[in-house]
């Protein structure tokens, strides 16, 4: 059959909504920073006319016709903003994570977590949250996912405090109101919604901030005559 033959693959309703959140358009090019095993990098290039920067590989993007849009990088994400040479406006990091929101099809997970796991985990997300950031370009957005339902892994890694460039830009506009928390956050709780567990915060990288060197020209078309003291 066409799953077989990896002609067509089955995801949960809620990574669809995380690529919702991501909301891809024609002609962009998009930087899915932990982009293995590439569900979420084949549903958003199949939105797009443009470019997605995977940080994997997958060879099935051939069957799905997508491998002209997928350039893919194999690379630990902490390394790559070193380089500089990459920025995009839109950034996905679908972080490494508990998988606690995705229980109903991982069984083993229960007994394969511990305390201390938790907390490594909690740090390497704060650690590949700052690397994803380096590569949003002043005014794109950085959305960052969980497959979890542990706000520690979710809200709590939200990083306004130590990025005060960035702010929450609600989520209202790409999902139904249902998956909207107070905070303006994308959660799916599978209890609630019969779905797998999933967050994501749309965060927008402020213009102003990419600037703090005195007397610059700001270099951006809509802003092009203010003076930056
Ligand atoms: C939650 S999964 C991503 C799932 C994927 N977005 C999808 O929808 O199919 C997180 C992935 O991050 C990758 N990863 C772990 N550490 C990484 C690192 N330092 N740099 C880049 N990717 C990493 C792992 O390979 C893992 O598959």
């Amino acid at each position: 059959g066409l799953l077989k033959k990896g002609l067509c693959s089955v995801q949960d309703e809620s990574a669809g909504l995380v690529v919702s959140v991501v909301d891809p358009q024609p002609g962009e090019t998009i930087i899915d920073c932990c982009a293995a095993p590439g569900g979420k990098t084949h549903y958003m290039a199949s939105h797009l006319s443009g470019q997605v920067v995977e940080n994997s590989y997958k060879e099935t993007a051939k069957l799905h016709q997508v491998d002209g849009i997928i350039i893919a990088i194999h690379a630990d994400l902490r390394t790559l903003p070193d380089s500089g040479q990459l920025k995009s406006n839109k950034v996905l990091l679908d972080a490494p994570c508990s998988g606690l929101g995705v229980l109903s099809k991982r069984v083993d997970l229960r007994w394969n977590r511990n305390l201390e796991d938790m907390e490594q985990l909690k740090e390497f997300q704060d650690e590949l949250l700052d690397a994803a950031s380096k590569l949003v370009k002043p005014g794109g957005v950085l959305v960052y996912s969980s497959c979890s339902i542990d706000p520690e892994e979710n809200d709590d890694r939200v990083f306004l405090v130590t990025h005060p460039d960035f702010h929450i830009d609600p989520v209202d506009r790409y999902v139904p109101p249902d998956f909207v928390t107070s905070s303006g956050f994308f959660f799916s709780n599978p209890v609630k919604h019969s779905v797998d567990g999933s967050f994501a915060a749309h965060l927008v990288r402020d213009l102003l901030n990419e600037f703090p060197g005195s007397n610059s020209l700001w270099l951006y078309p809509q802003l092009r005559d203010i003076q930056i003291q």
